[in-house]
């Protein structure tokens, strides 16, 4: 018997981790999720949007338009950042990220600054915002290269049966 051939790539794998993670947030208008990997291919960190431990995600607003401080975006912390944050206690220079969205600038610069390498991205929504133009200015000027994860995969099924492994 030859070895099973629809396998999916690194990027692929770890893009999804970081899809997978992005489920647990809370957030009800886009759900990040990131994933750390060393060069080894080794998963180091993984983290999704949400509110800081011990902030209670029913009490806090989730709310994008109105007082600053009655809108999420005070108070959520990003996921590459949870990301980085949640690392397994390793020095992440040379890493990678995976992550759902492009980095805002204050993530940019906490990848900058953690000597992460590369960050692949899904999503770039927000590509033309100041923040998104911010991020890839600093990515640049720093040497972090960053590029849209390559795949043909539209969907990725989970079962939980256990009748289907
Ligand atoms: O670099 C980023 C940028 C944003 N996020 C999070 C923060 C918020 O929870 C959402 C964005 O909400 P919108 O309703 O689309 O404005 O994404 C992040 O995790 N990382
Ligand atoms: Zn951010």
């Amino acid at each position: 018997m030859s070895k099973r051939a629809n396998y999916i790539s690194w990027d692929e794998y770890f893009m999804g981790v970081a899809l997978l993670s992005a489920k647990r947030s809370k957030d009800p208008s886009t759900q990040v999720g990131a994933c750390i990997v060393n060069t080894k291919n080794k998963i180091v960190g993984a983290g999704y949007n949400g509110l800081p431990a011990g902030c209670n995600d029913d009490e806090f607003p989730w709310d994008k338009q109105g007082a600053f401080l009655e809108t999420k975006y005070p108070y959520v912390c990003h996921a590459e950042l949870n990301a980085i944050l949640n690392n397994i206690g390793m020095d992440l220079h040379g890493c990678r990220i995976y992550t759902a969205l492009f980095p805002c600038n204050e993530c940019a610069k906490a990848i900058i600054q953690a000597g992460i390498s590369e960050v692949i991205f899904l999503s770039d929504k927000y590509g033309t915002t100041d923040s998104s133009l911010a991020s890839k200015r600093m990515l640049q000027t720093a040497g972090v290269i960053y590029r849209k994860v390559e795949t043909d995969i539209q969907h990725l099924q989970l079962s939980f049966k256990e009748t289907e492994i």
